[in-house]
């Protein structure tokens, strides 16, 4: 049996647990303590091998700084989101402390409250490094299918980018514009998305396969979704301390709106949703906005 260290057990690093423990030896730790079963330091989880990294993308640059020590393990990153400050992929952030032949990146449709309950699903493991990706997709349970790409930057910017569509795919809903305003929404942001992620090199398919929009279809049309959540509380005229309080959990398409503010900017690219999305973040009139991208 392989063992297995995550790190961070909030939902996602903790749904990875339990999943994870169908075939391997997992063990768990956290910033804040939690008595649950394999509970140890960071200090033991930074000694094994293999270690899924579950901190959210805002957060990491500073983590890896301040507790990350390389000793040559293998690393899968499990967050989906671009750095708000830096507008830096996470593949960027974790450059500097793990070699691309070390480290690979999950994609695809995942609740983690699904998980948790052992629903199928199938999800990519996208690395540089192919031996890596089989090994972790190896590492997966029976109601997790498994698929493997080396498109990491196509991966990572449309999980990233599918967290800001499904905030505005919240707010269509929140103002009952309709069924077929969201789907012109999501197909329009799938678009968006896929031409920004080949403006960095990523291949076309990743966005019409699991990473793309396999993730973008689940998290832009169910309430299960933090981010769809973010825009039904925007267009309920809520403010993103108000929603955030009421959330009580991450929801990385805010910093990734702010992160694609700042790369539209710096690169002058057109990115019409994600610029929408951060208007509304900023206090702009959630009906205005969506008029302006839905009307001629
Ligand atoms: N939930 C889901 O269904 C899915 C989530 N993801 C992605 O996984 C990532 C994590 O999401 P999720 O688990 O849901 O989020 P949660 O808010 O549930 O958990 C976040 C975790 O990160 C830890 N953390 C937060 N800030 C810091 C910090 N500054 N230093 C150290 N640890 C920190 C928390 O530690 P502690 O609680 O111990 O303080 C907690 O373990 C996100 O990028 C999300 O987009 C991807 C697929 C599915
Ligand atoms: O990425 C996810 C599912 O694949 C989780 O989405 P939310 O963070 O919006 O809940």
């Amino acid at each position: 049996m392989n063992k297995i260290g995550v790190i961070g057990a909030g939902k996602w690093g903790s749904a990875l647990a339990f999943a994870l423990s169908e075939k391997n030896e997992v063990y768990i730790t956290s910033r804040t303590p939690r008595d649950i079963k394999n509970f140890v330091s960071l200090e033991e989880i930074l000694e094994l091998k293999y270690i899924v990294i579950a901190i959210p993308a805002q957060e990491i640059s500073l983590w890896l700084k301040e507790h990350f020590v390389n000793k040559g393990q293998k690393i899968l990153v499990a967050a989906k989101g671009i750095e708000a400050s830096s507008g830096l992929f996470l593949n960027n952030i974790y450059k500097d402390y793990v070699k691309d032949k070390d480290i690979a990146y999950l994609s695809g449709p995942s609740f983690a409250t699904e998980v948790k309950k052992s629903l199928p699903t199938a999800l990519v493991i996208n690395s540089k490094n192919e031996e890596l990706s089989d090994k972790f997709a190896s590492f997966f349970p029976s109601f997790i299918k498994t698929y493997t790409s080396t498109d990491v930057i196509g991966a990572e910017i449309a999980g990233a980018y599918k967290n800001v569509i499904a905030i505005a795919a919240g707010v269509c809903e929140g103002l009952e514009l309709g069924k077929n305003a969201a789907a012109a929404l999501i197909s329009r942001g799938l678009v968006e998305m896929q031409r920004f992620g080949c403006a960095y090199g990523a291949k076309e398919e990743s966005f019409v396969g699991l990473s793309g929009a396999g993730d973008l279809f689940l998290t832009a049309s169910s309430t299960m979704s933090r981010n769809f959540r973010v825009g039904l509380g925007l267009a309920k005229g809520k403010t993103q301390t108000e929603i955030l309080q009421e959330l009580g959990e991450v929801a990385e398409g805010i910093g990734t709106a702010y992160a694609l503010q700042k790369i539209a900017k710096d690169r002058d690219l057109y990115l019409p949703i994600a610029r929408e999305v951060y208007e509304i973040l900023e206090g702009k009139d959630p009906l205005s906005s969506l008029k302006s991208f839905l009307s001629n």
